[in-house]
């Protein structure tokens, strides 16, 4: 069922990552620094911790591109990391010479689980007695994978169907951006801008406060992020199989993100607080057609879009590795312990946001395929323009 497949590969500290993107139509504008243009975005926000200052993305693609369009075979595309000189001996994939680990002072066991994080539920599956070899792929690193092939689905979907993807930070602790804002593909400079990618002013220096505070105070923050898509056509999805609903794999997918937690499409949760009254979209006929006069179901309805504006919420819980560590237990002695604490993000509720665009963007390009097909992007493009001047009723 689904046309496009995607993977990734590659440790926190090790070389490089690498995503593969399968079933891309050919004729998709993709090059190096559109790519990294995306991985910049990530790497953006407020309260995000040192590596983020001084690691670059290297980015190499391995396939599936020529001249700046993609061919239509699968895309293999590596982000290198800048820091591997230092993890060269700790992350290798040989065999290295114990004295040599040493000298790295990189080495010591990780025996401290951090609560919140992979570790402990990690060493205790994959057989592991120290955080290592499980928080290297647990790390959100991997996300930099994500948003490259993001970047690709996102160009895919611009280019055939017209469909652009924003996203924004709308609560982060106890900081609310007001209800209702949307922002569009105009605000995305601004959002960029904006130290937690938030367009409301008050809003975006009550968050920033709240970093700081929490800076200070050697703790962590989570929040919530919107992701909006615009143009997107009716139809996407389908009402007949639970594995078909575009709700449920928008869902899936951003719940698939490290530290989510929740999901909501439209005004999800508050929905289930009001009467049917003022839960739903009533639809009315207008000069431009068919159209609905507010926007709480988020764009679907049985698992299709509608056509109307797409919106999905995502909630992020605080980082794990809180810097005033948590009780865990020494796995190596079983004696009560303070977590361990490396360098880390205070918050990392922007970054979230350009990662839920991505995964939302694979979604949609993976619908949109199965829909419309098409080898080359003119191919899907003329079957998406059929479909919508063919619609029965509009
Ligand atoms: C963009 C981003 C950056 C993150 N940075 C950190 C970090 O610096 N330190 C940390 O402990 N967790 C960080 N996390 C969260 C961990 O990856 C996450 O807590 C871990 O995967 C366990 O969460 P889970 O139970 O939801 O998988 C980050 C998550 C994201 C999405
Ligand atoms: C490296 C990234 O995020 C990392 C995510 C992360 C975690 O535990 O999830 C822990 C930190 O890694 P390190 O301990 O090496 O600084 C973050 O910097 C990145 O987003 O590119």
């Amino acid at each position: 069922m689904s046309r496009l497949r995607w993977l990734t590969a590659g440790e926190s500290h090790g070389p490089a990552l690498v995503a593969t993107l399968e079933g891309l139509p050919a004729g998709v504008p993709v090059t190096t620094e559109l790519v990294a243009d995306h991985l910049a975005r990530r790497r953006l926000g407020y309260g995000r911790g040192a590596r983020m200052k001084f690691e670059q993305d290297e980015i190499t693609f391995l396939g599936g591109v020529r001249h700046g369009l993609s061919l239509g075979s699968p895309i293999a595309v590596m982000v290198g990391n800048t820091e591997w000189p230092k993890w060269e001996k700790v992350m290798s994939a040989d065999p290295v010479d114990p004295s040599e680990l040493k000298e790295t002072g990189r080495n010591a066991p990780l025996t401290r689980p951090r609560p919140g994080h992979a570790d402990l539920a990690g060493m205790q599956k994959y057989g592991f007695d120290e955080a290592r070899p499980i928080l290297e792929r647990a790390s959100a690193r991997e996300t930099a994978a994500r948003v490259a092939l993001g970047a690709v689905a996102r160009s895919f979907l611009k280019e055939a169907a017209g469909i652009e993807v924003v996203s924004h930070v709308v609560e982060l602790a106890a900081a609310k951006a007001p209800y209702g804002l949307y922002p569009t593909p105009a605000d995305v400079e601004n959002l960029d801008a904006d130290p937690v990618r938030c367009l409301d002013a008050d809003a975006s220096k009550a968050m920033v406060a709240e970093i700081d505070q929490a800076h200070k105070d050697g703790d962590t923050l989570g929040g919530v992020v919107e992701v909006l898509a615009y143009g997107v056509p009716v139809g996407l999805g389908s009402h007949v199989h639970w594995d078909r609903r575009l709700d449920a794999r928008l869902a899936a997918a951003l719940m698939g993100i490290q530290a989510i937690k929740g999901v909501e499409v439209g005004d999800g949760f508050e929905l289930a607080r009001v009467p049917g009254s003022k839960a739903h979209d009533e639809i009315v006929r207008t000069d431009e057609g068919i159209k609905r006069t507010s926007g709480r179901s988020g764009g679907t309805e049985g698992g299709l879009t509608t056509g109307e504006l797409l919106r999905v919420r995502a909630a992020m819980k605080p980082i794990a590795t809180v810097p005033r560590a948590l009780a865990t237990v020494d796995v190596a002695t079983g004696e009560a312990a303070a977590a361990h604490h490396q360098r880390s993000d205070v918050c990392a509720v922007p970054a979230a946001g350009i990662v839920a665009e991505a995964m939302v963007a694979l979604v949609l390009a993976d619908a949109v395929l199965e829909k419309f097909g098409g080898d080359s992007v003119p191919e899907t493009r003329r079957n998406v323009r059929s479909y919508l001047d063919n619609l029965h009723i509009r």
